[in-house]
């Protein structure tokens, strides 16, 4: 493909660190500059379609399955790509940031699939962000073993996971680098630095450049992905069709789109994960200003509600019609410290990938290694020899929009408890997040980027609706502010605490947390000379 220069160079605003050159070459920034040419504007123009579909929700207009759409959902025959070497088995899937251990321990883990997230996982300081990309690259070129002062080793064993990543969302730039003063998407950050310098060595290991795509609200935002997918592949010369990516439906508005998200990515598509945390964000977020879908305390929304079962079966049978993986959500138990709670982890984690693979998932998401054996049993169970059960079609479910709307059915008061730990959790939350851990475990629970905005989302929602005092809410967090400075000197209370008040105590509700506090304290840009 002959090439015509660009009119404006990405600028690195980054502070260089220690191998930064390896993945930040011309060559990385060039692409870089290529993507975000081609869809920086079509990027701005999702984000206000988003906007504008958030209005519309909030003045009434009801959410439906789109009548613009029927041929697609009606037409039969069309099928998404095979599965790419590595991509048949999906079984069990782990997740995790791509810090160093957990890289090889995820890739050691026994998974089949490793979803190595810059997402929800990773809180996007410039260290990591690069960071991740530098031990992916080790990974693949299996040059990542070390050994710590204390003398444990890590080193890459022979059967190792398939590797996916995810970029983070369409919302959130990389404000370290720069076109024309402007801050590049972070999407196109995370993907394009990974398919620059790993799709060709991946395609010559025998896998491909995969990847899980986050929050997708609608089908415009998969024929971008898809676009997107087009261009870096003619860019570096790989056939078209060899890229693969999951489509986590994790927002309520992509729920009645899953058909047509399957068929704008349908060459490049490697099916559709039920993120269910979330989708549970989404979903307060949208109709949080609704009183008929208030949620009761966090703990009581399981994945056995009505709307969230219909959800994630409406899910397998739009998947499997389509000839496509379905793979099931996280549970977020995490193995405790004591075996009483271990046993009692691995039991809720039992039961819910017990329903997933009896419902007709191909496989599952966990968070944890130690979980990998107890969700592999499990649909070793169901799914015996064969890879996945992408033939049981169900056929017998039928999913109408009321019955993904239906949250009036599982709604009751919140209580002292649930609204005292969801400030516990977020404000905890923050603080990791802003000291760099994107997911940590609180509580025997395995909390991230999703399941803190639900906290924080809930107590809007809660104050919102006069179901909580805001007296109450500032006393407890007045306390659990004071409880943090205890528990850890160095935590970063003040901050932390700001960050809550910003985004669960406002008038209105901010879209994400992670957009501001991004902003105001993950951003270190450096001096740049003219
Ligand atoms: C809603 C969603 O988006 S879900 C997807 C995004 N979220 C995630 O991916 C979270 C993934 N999970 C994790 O990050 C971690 O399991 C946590 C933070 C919850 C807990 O981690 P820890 O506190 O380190 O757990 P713990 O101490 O039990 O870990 C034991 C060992 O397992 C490793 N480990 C734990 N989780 C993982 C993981 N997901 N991947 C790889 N290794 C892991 C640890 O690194 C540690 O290894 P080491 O002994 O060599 O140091
Ligand atoms: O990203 C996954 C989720 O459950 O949220």
């Amino acid at each position: 493909m002959s090439l015509s220069p660009l009119t404006s160079t990405v600028q690195v605003l980054g502070a260089p660190s220690e191998r930064h050159e390896e993945i930040l070459t011309p060559q990385a920034l060039d692409f870089i500059g290529r993507l975000d040419a081609a869809f920086a504007d079509r990027r701005l123009w999702i984000l206000a379609e988003r906007r504008r579909c958030s209005r519309n929700l909030a003045s009434g207009t009801p959410l439906d399955f789109s009548l613009a759409t029927a041929a697609v959902r009606a037409d039969p025959h069309w099928h998404v790509a095979p599965p790419a070497p590595g991509l048949t088995d999906r079984r069990v899937e782990i997740t995790g940031p791509p810090e160093r251990r957990m890289t090889i321990n995820a890739l050691n883990s026994g998974a089949n699939v490793w979803m190595a997230d810059f997402e929800d996982a990773t809180a996007p300081t410039w260290d990591n962000i690069i960071g991740g990309q530098l031990n992916l690259l080790d990974a693949i070129e299996r040059r990542i073993d070390f050994t710590t002062p204390e003398g444990k080793e890590y080193r890459l064993g022979e059967q190792l996971a398939t590797i996916m990543v995810r970029p983070r969302g369409w919302h959130l730039v990389e404000e370290h680098l720069t076109v024309g003063g402007r801050p590049v998407s972070a999407s196109l950050v995370d993907f394009g630095l990974y398919f620059f310098h790993c799709a060709q060595r991946q395609l010559d290991a025998g896998h491909g450049p995969y990847f899980y795509l986050p929050k997708l609200e609608n089908r415009y935002e998969a024929r971008l992905w898809n676009d997107v997918f087009v261009l870096a592949q003619d860019l570096l010369g790989i056939p078209r069709g060899t890229i693969r990516a999951t489509v986590l439906i994790e927002t309520i508005t992509a729920a009645f789109e899953m058909e047509e998200i399957l068929h704008a990515l349908r060459e490049h598509s490697a099916g559709l994960n039920a993120g269910r945390w979330d989708y549970l964000f989404s979903l307060i977020k949208t109709f949080g200003h609704r009183t008929d879908f208030q949620l009761p305390d966090r703990a009581r929304v399981t994945m056995t509600a009505p709307f969230m079962r219909a959800y994630t079966e409406l899910l397998v049978r739009t998947c499997h019609r389509r000839g496509a993986h379905a793979i099931g959500g996280m549970a977020a138990h995490v193995p405790g410290r004591d075996a009483a709670a271990n046993e009692a982890a691995l039991a809720k984690v039992r039961l819910d990938k017990e329903r997933e693979a009896e419902d007709g998932f191909d496989g599952s998401w966990v968070a944890h290694p130690g979980l990998v054996p107890v969700c592999r049993e499990v649909f070793d169970g169901v799914l015996g020899d064969r890879p996945h059960q992408i033939e049981r079609t169900r056929d017998d479910v039928d999913v109408e929009a009321c019955d993904l709307l239906s949250v009036r059915r599982i709604s009751g008061p919140p209580t002292e408890d649930g609204v005292r730990a969801n400030i516990a959790v977020a404000l905890r939350y923050f603080d990791a997040w802003l000291r760099g851990h994107g997911a940590v475990a609180l509580y025997g629970l395995m909390e991230d980027a999703a399941t803190a905005e639900i906290a924080r989302c809930q107590i809007w929602q809660w104050l919102r609706h006069g179901t909580v005092e805001r007296d109450t809410v500032m006393k407890i967090l007045d306390d659990e502010t004071s409880a943090l400075a205890q528990e850890d000197p160095a935590a970063l209370t003040t901050e932390a605490h700001d960050i809550f008040l910003r985004t669960a105590l406002d008038r209105d509700l901010p879209a994400f947390f992670t957009t501001d506090a991004y902003a105001r304290h993950l951003v270190r840009r450096r001096e740049v000379r003219s």
